[in-house]
Parts: structure tokens; C-alpha cells; sequence
């Protein structure tokens, strides 16, 4: 299917430029977009002469989504260009004095005039990471007002993007490297930042191409299409079509009538022993709606085949114009069912097209590319694989783009240090303890390549070391603990942004950079990790000695209960 062929339109390396200048892809996203309660703490924290204590926050997420046992971090760059530009104007300001109750002090008002994100730091995984639960996505660090501040901004961000990209990943991996995948997702996107955000996001997981124009136009995500029911009603009859000539593919002929070259093909079924009694008569309006697609876009021409009768009518009409246009030298794409079972249309309408070739010698005729859409999703997909099918293409829209299946992903960010004092956050639920102190994270790599386990260490410990054993321990359950040799140790948190300390940093990759990253770690990952049914949970720990650490600062936060 190569209409509307996809555009790698150049942008990537402009778009990068806007960026940096221009700041988030949504205008919206400013020091406004974020709770109340970040501003009312900002000005308590400054009241109490306290807004410039050094703190350390984790961005994480405590479960994958979908019920699976890996997420693909995704909106670390919108991140870093919210917080390049954050800086409260004028307006904002007397917004925020009228907002906060009236006793509060105008020097608070002073200091969010001087406010932006000099004296803060951001380590991060890089986007298009394969992570997992408690490890920390982004770590914060710098005053804690202003850190305070940047919370819920980041973590909607980080939220939408991770989820469908993950989303976007789980459906490429059911639907097999070899197909196509087209998101369709804009009309039932949740408003336009969801439309936006679910096309560039979709392309990271693993999606081929968006119909999406304006996400087209920002990322340079390549453009696909075909269309719609409304075009193939639209017409009555081929007497409509009064532009009927057509230039052969080379140029070196005229066909005056086209529409009557489409005819003749359509009556050959007809008379063909192969194809008799396959089909009666054909819908003429679909057949001059499909000859004027094709009169208009002869190098591009695919059809939407199920508005009247796939089999009846739909198949064989476009099999007429494709072959007219066959004798003029053009090649067509393909078809879209959009309705009923798309397993059995799209083997019977494979079955057509080979007989075709075979009947009329037409070389590839048989390998037409065949789109399917219609609420399709992970499950759909999974079942006509399990049918057997002929879909080269599959469209997707809603439940891609709505995440239906879980609507968020729950990230959350916590205070991990103040003043390099460790905090920890308790609950009665042990997953929800966080891990306490500025940390480091490393992955370990076993023999055959795969990632085996994800350890976070204290800042200052020595880190692990290729061929070393190291002790990995579950945070939380004294009993699970392994000891690990690794064949490859990466950092997972790199310097993506240090304010105005001069410290290096990571560049913010193009978009086709971060997508090749995700599906290398998709690939790599084990495949008992990845099946959609009670995948192997992934291991995330903590060093001994931080394993200490965390219990013995439990126990010193806990208050000691009573019986009575
Ligand atoms: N072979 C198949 N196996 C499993 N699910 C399928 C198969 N073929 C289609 N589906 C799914 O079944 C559902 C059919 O939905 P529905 O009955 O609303 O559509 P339809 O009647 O085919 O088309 P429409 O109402 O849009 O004309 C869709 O979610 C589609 O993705
Ligand atoms: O089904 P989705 O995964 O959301 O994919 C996008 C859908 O949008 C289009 O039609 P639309 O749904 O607007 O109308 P139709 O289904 O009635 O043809 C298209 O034909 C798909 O069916
Ligand atoms: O191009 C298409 O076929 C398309 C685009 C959006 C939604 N449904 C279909
Ligand atoms: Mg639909």
C-alpha cells in the first residue's frame, strides 16, 4: 500500500531546531499546566526559608501496563524542552498571586519572577528504553520548590507517552515484523494533544506510518492512507466520469477511454471460465468510484472494497481498474476491508488475485497488499493469527490510541533525598514503598545477551563490573536475592540536562533514533518476558548494601504500634 507514500519529509533535523528555540510540541505545556497544590507547597516552602534545600526526586512507574512484564519509556524529550524553557511570564505571575489566598507575601512573587531550571539536573533513562517497575525514568535534582514545581508537568508527559508507546509495542509484537502498521487514531484520540501524542509515541513502539497530517508535518512520521465509504457512495454511476483519458505509465500512449478499458476487463470475468460464476453484476457506482481513484492517482490506486459486497463487488471491480491500469503500465497497491471477517475476506480475496495473475499473466498480481481496520487490537490480532490470514496492513485506531485496555500507567514522582539526607515514602502496601537515596541504575547482561536484572545502587557504591559476581536483591523480600556475573553492564541514567552548570549532557536523538532504540531492546529482551500470557516477571533489585539501607531507614521511620 503505497498511496499517500510515506514521507520522510527531511523535518527531523528542522523539527529538532524548532524544538530547542520553541520549546514542547504543545504550547500548552508551560510552568501553568500543573496542580494547585505545587504552587501553594512552592510558597510554603519559601516562606519557611527552605526552597533552595537540594532535593532529589524519582519519576517511576510501580506496574507495566497491559498486563505484561516490560514498558517502553517514551516524552523524555518534550521533558527536557519543558524544562529548558521554564520560566514564569508576567501574566503567569499575577495569575498565580490571584490564585494563591490573599495573605500571601509579594516577595513570593519576586522569587517566581528569577525562577527557572539553572540550578536543576535530569538523569534519564533515553527514550525508547525497554524499563521496568521502580527504576527510576527520570531523576530530578535541584531546589525543591522548583523541582516541586516540574512534578506534574513531567509526569503528564511521561504518563500518555509511555503507555501508547507501549500500547503501539505490544501490537507490533503480536502483529510480526513483517507487517505494516498504520495508525488511524486521530478522529478517536482523546482531543488533540492525544491525537498528536498517540501518533508520535505509536511510531516509537513500533508503528510504521500515522494518517495523521499535522503529526506527519512535526515529526516527520511517514504519511499513509487510502479512503473513505463517503468516497466510493459518493458516486452514482460511471457516467459521471467525464475526464476518462489516461497517459500509459511511460508516457508513450493515450488510453481516450479509460472507463470503457475497465468495462472490457470486467466483462473478460465474466466470460473467463476461471471466474464464472464467481460474480454476477458488479455495483457501478463503486466501479466508477474505484475508476476515478484510479484515474486521479494511477500510481497509487487501492480501494476500500467492502461498501456494497466484498466478494461480489468490491474484489472484482478493483481487480478491473487494476488490470486496465496494468495495460497502461501502472502497478496498484491494494485494498481495504473494513468490515466483516477479515480473516476469511482477506483469504478469499488473496485466492482472487492469484487466480488473476495466473489467468491473465499478470506478474505480482497476486501479491496485492491487503489493508484491514475496523476496532481492531491486540486480541483481534492475536485471533487471526491463530485463523490464518492474507493481511499485509493493519489500521488502527481507537483502542490503540484510547489505551483501552488500561487507561493510564501510573507513574508517580518521589521525594528520594533532601539535603543528601535519604527519604523514603512508607505504605502498608509494600509496593508502594519507595526507594529511598540518590541512585544509580545499571543493567546486567547474562551470556546469551539478554538482560537479566536491573540494580540500583547507592550513588557512591562502586559500580558492577563485567565477569565480577555481585549480589542483586529483591528491595523488598529478604528471600529473593541472586547472585549475578554480568557479560555487559550499561548505565541506565545519563545527564540529559545540567541547568547551567556546564556539565555534558546527552543529545536529544531524532525520532527514527529512538524508534530503532525500542525495537533493538524489544528484540532483546527474553522471550519468556514478552509473551502476552503470565509473561516471566523481569527482575528488578537493589544492592546489598542499599538493601540495608532501605530496611534499616524503614524501621527508623515506622513508629513502633502497641497492643493493647
Ligand atoms: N476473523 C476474525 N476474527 C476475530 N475478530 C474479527 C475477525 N474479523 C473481524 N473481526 C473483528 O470483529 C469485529 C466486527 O465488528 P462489527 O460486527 O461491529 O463490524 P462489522 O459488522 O464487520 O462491520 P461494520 O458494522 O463496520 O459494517 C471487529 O472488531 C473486527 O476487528
Ligand atoms: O476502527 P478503528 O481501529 O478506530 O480504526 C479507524 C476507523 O476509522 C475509519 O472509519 P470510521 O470508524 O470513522 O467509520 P466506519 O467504521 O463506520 O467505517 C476506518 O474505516 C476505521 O474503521
Ligand atoms: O486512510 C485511511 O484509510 C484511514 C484513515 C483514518 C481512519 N481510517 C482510515
Ligand atoms: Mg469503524
Amino acid at each position: 500500500m503505497e498511496s499517500m507514500e510515506g514521507r520522510e519529509n527531511g523535518l527531523m533535523d528542522e523539527r529538532r531546531c524548532r524544538l530547542v528555540n520553541g520549546g514542547p510540541t504543545n504550547p500548552m505545556v508551560t510552568p501553568l499546566l500543573t496542580d494547585l497544590y505545587q504552587y501553594t507547597m512552592a510558597y510554603a516552602y519559601w516562606k519557611a526559608g527552605k526552597h533552595n534545600d537540594r532535593a532529589v526526586f524519582d519519576l517511576f512507574f510501580r506496574k507495566c501496563p497491559f498486563g505484561g512484564e516490560y514498558t517502553v519509556f517514551a516524552g523524555l524529550e518534550e521533558c527536557i524542552m519543558f524544562i529548558a524553557n521554564f520560566k514564569l511570564t508576567e501574566e503567569n505571575i499575577s495569575f498565580i498571586r490571584d490564585a494563591l489566598p490573599s495573605n500571601c507575601e509579594e516577595g513570593f512573587l519576586d522569587y517566581l519572577r528569577k525562577l527557572d531550571c539553572s540550578d536543576v539536573e535530569v538523569y534519564a533513562v533515553p527514550e525508547g528504553s525497554v524499563v521496568s517497575p521502580r527504576v527510576p525514568l527520570l531523576r530530578v535534582e535541584g531546589p525543591i520548590a522548583v523541582v516541586q514545581l516540574l512534578e506534574t508537568t513531567l509526569l503528564n508527559l511521561v504518563n500518555y507517552a509511555s503507555l501508547v508507546a507501549t500500547n503501539a509495542a505490544r501490537h507490533r509484537f503480536v502483529a510480526g515484523k513483517s507487517k505494516i502498521l498504520l495508525e488511524f487514531g486521530l478522529r478517536r484520540a482523546q482531543g488533540p494533544d492525544g491525537g498528536i501524542s498517540a501518533s508520535k509515541y505509536c511510531y516509537i513502539g513500533g508503528f510504521d506510518a500515522t494518517s495523521n497530517v499535522l503529526a506527519g508535518r512535526l515529526f516527520g512520521i511517514p504519511l499513509r492512507g487510502t479512503h473513505s465509504h463517503a468516497f466510493v457512495s459518493s458516486f452514482m454511476s460511471p457516467d459521471e466520469i467525464v475526464y476518462k483519458s489516461l497517459q500509459s505509465f511511460d508516457g508513450s500512449t493515450t488510453c481516450e477511454d479509460f472507463v470503457g478499458l475497465v468495462q472490457t476487463w470486467l466483462n473478460k470475468f465474466q466470460w473467463s471460465s476461471s471466474f464464472s460464476g464467481t460474480h454476477g453484476e458488479t455495483n457501478q457506482s463503486e466501479l466508477a468510484a474505484f475508476t476515478s481513484y484510479a484515474l486521479a492517482f494511477p500510481n497509487n490506486f487501492l480501494a476500500l472494497v467492502d461498501t456494497y459486497d466484498v466478494l461480489r463487488s468490491g474484489i472484482p471491480n478493483f481487480c478491473a481498474v487494476a488490470l486496465a491500469l496494468s495495460d497502461l503500465g501502472y502497478k496498484a497497491v491494494g485494498i481495504r476491508l473494513d468490515s466483516g471477517d477479515l480473516a476469511y475476506l482477506s483469504c478469499e480475496s488473496r485466492r482472487f488475485f492469484r487466480a488473476i495473475e495466473k489467468e491473465f499473466k499478470v506478474p505480482g498480481f497476486g501479491k496485492m497488499c491487503i489493508t484491514a481496520s475496523n476496532d481492531l487490537n491486540e486480541e483481534t490480532l492475536d485471533h487471526l493469527n491463530k485463523q490464518g490470514h492474507e493481511i499485509d496492513a493493519f489500521g488502527i485506531g481507537t483502542y490503540l490510541v484510547t489505551c483501552y485496555v488500561q487507561a493510564a500507567l501510573g507513574c508517580v514522582f518521589k521525594l528520594v533525598e533532601i539535603n543528601n539526607q535519604p527519604r523514603i515514602k512508607l505504605s502498608e502496601d509494600v509496593s508502594k514503598v519507595s526507594i529511598p537515596c540518590k541512585k544509580r541504575c545499571y543493567r546486567l547482561y547474562g551470556k546469551e545477551g539478554y538482560p537479566l536484572v536491573d540494580l540500583m545502587t547507592g550513588e557512591n557504591e562502586p559500580p558492577p563490573k563485567v565477569a565480577e559476581r555481585i549480589l542483586c536483591r529483591h528491595p523488598f523480600n529478604e528471600s529473593k536475592r541472586a547472585y549475578v556475573v554480568p557479560q555487559q553492564v550499561v548505565e541506565l541514567l545519563k545527564c540529559y540536562w545540567s541547568g547551567s552548570s556546564g556539565k555534558a549532557r546527552e543529545e536529544l536523538p531524532p525520532l527514527k533514533d529512538i524508534r530503532d532504540r525500542c525495537m533493538k531492546q524489544l528484540e532483546q529482551m527474553r522471550p519468556d518476558h514478552m509473551r502476552r500470557l503470565n509473561p516471566t516477571p523481569y527482575k528488578v533489585s537493589v544492592s546489598g548494601k542499599l538493601y540495608d539501607f532501605i530496611h534499616f531507614l524503614w524501621l527508623n521511620e515506622a513508629p513502633v504500634g502497641e497492643l493493647q
